[in-house]
């Protein structure tokens, strides 16, 4: 079984399998959540206006409600007088009907008064006695908002799909929505194995180190969109491995272990995925990340990722996000990527497909040259450089595309 770490598959096959046992063994649910807890999630459905927006006819600007008839021919020279029935404040209902000769006072967002088809601005009039004088003609319509122009009931709002935005809430507020058919997140359950890990809350002793994986892990999982359950540090023995996955298929759709992958005395992660289940493959020709596991236990899906948290975080940004994100649409997958000289020449391992963290500095690719133990690449790197497996040597000011984390 662990003899199958061995003969290693290509990154890209390995690729089309998780995306086939994504597409046989998630099915995508959906919930509805409140509009406050709704931002970042995605659309279920389509979403149609349960109402005219606006609901009423209402002013746009402040000033007095007229009859435009009333105010044809008014300029500076020759004001229009018109008498002030009312004072129409936002929020409130008018009591009179606007006849010749007369208007009323309104403000922006109220509902325009019957027999009322224009506003006239207020730097446009004055206030004289109890009459209003109107300096500038308007016409049949203008500054008012007619009832459903901006949407009417029945129209579509948002496309099913749509990425809660803070201006498609805004949107879906506008229309008294307040409970939102999204997807579910998928809840992903993280679990890191390793004898030395100790959780950031306890002491440093020696031989010990704090578990980054758990961290590193979860927050690339809530980056694509997903629920991460991070179910903390496990001794790496057979039966507490075994309880603390039988724990995360429970509470998850989806299991993530790091470390215990490879071919040290310890590293029994595959051997009881196989036993409870299948390993489905156990080795990709990339590197770092070489010992990965892919796995499947009563159909749903467990990753096996490499101890080193810089191989864990690669394998985990070019494996399982672009599949994960593709589930759950909460991204847009296209990546940024910007095109830089490299800042030396660079070796790579022949006849294995490299990914190497780089920094950017001064507008060049600077490779981070330290292994995928070294912890502080992580602090350092703004993103990743992929060197095919035929390509052995990259040429100084040579120019690489760097994938930006
Ligand atoms: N004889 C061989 N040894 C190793 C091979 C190999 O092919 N033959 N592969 C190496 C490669 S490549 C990798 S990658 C590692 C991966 O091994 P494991 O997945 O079994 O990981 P561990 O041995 O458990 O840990 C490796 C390393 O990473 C540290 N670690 C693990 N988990 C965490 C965590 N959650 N947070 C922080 N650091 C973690 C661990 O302490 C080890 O130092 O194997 C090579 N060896
Ligand atoms: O394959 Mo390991 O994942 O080189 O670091």
């Amino acid at each position: 079984m662990t003899s199958e770490y061995l003969q290693t598959v290509e990154l890209d096959k390995a690729k089309k399998i998780v995306e086939e046992l994504f597409t046989n063994f998630y099915t995508t649910k959906i919930e509805k959540i409140n509009i406050e807890r709704a931002h970042g999630r995605v659309l279920a459905e389509n979403v149609y206006s349960p109402i005219d927006l606006p609901p009423f006819d209402r002013a746009t600007r402040d000033g007095f409600a007229v009859k435009a008839s009333d105010t044809f021919g008014a300029n500076e020279e020759n004001p229009v007088k018109l008498k002030c029935i009312e004072n129409i404040e936002a929020g409130y209902i008018p009591k009179n009907t606007i006849t010749e000769g007369h208007c009323a006072r309104i403000s922006t967002g109220a509902l325009i008064p019957s027999g009322s088809d224009a506003v006239v601005m207020v730097e446009f009039t004055e206030k004289k006695n109890n009459d209003i004088l109107i300096y500038k003609s308007v016409y049949p319509g203008q500054y008012i908002a007619k009832k459903g122009s901006d949407i009417k009931k029945g129209e579509l709002l948002l496309k099913k799909n749509t990425i809660l935005s803070p201006d498609k809430i805004g949107a879906l507020s506008a229309v008294g929505i307040k409970e939102i058919p999204v997807y579910s997140k998928p809840k992903i359950a993280v679990i890191s194995t390793g004898n030395e890990l100790i959780e950031l809350s306890e002491n440093l002793k020696k031989g010990k180190i704090f578990d980054v994986n758990s961290y590193s892990i979860a927050a690339s999982i809530e980056e694509c969109g997903a629920k991460a359950i991070n179910l903390g540090i496990v001794k790496d023995n057979y039966e507490d491995i075994k309880n603390m996955i039988l724990k995360g298929l429970k509470v998850a759709d989806i299991v993530v272990i790091s470390g215990g992958t490879s071919a040290g005395k310890g590293d029994i992660v595959a051997e009881v995925i196989d036993d409870m289940g299948e390993v489905i493959l156990h080795g990709i020709a990339m590197k770092p990340g070489k010992p990965t596991i892919i796995g499947k236990i009563n159909s749903k899906i467990i990753i096996g990722l490499p101890g080193y948290p810089v191989s864990a975080l690669i394998v985990f940004r070019v494996l399982i996000a672009p599949i994960l994100c593709k589930i759950t649409k909460a991204f847009k997958l296209k990546e940024k990527i910007v095109r830089l000289p490299i800042s030396q020449r660079f070796h790579s391992t022949r006849g294995r497909l490299e990914f190497a963290l780089v920094s950017i500095e001064n507008n060049k690719a600077v490779p981070i040259l330290k292994d995928s133990g070294a912890i502080a690449s992580l602090a350092m790197s703004d993103g990743y450089i992929e060197i095919p497996k035929n390509v052995e040597i990259i040429e100084k000011n040579e120019k690489v595309e760097v994938k930006i984390f």
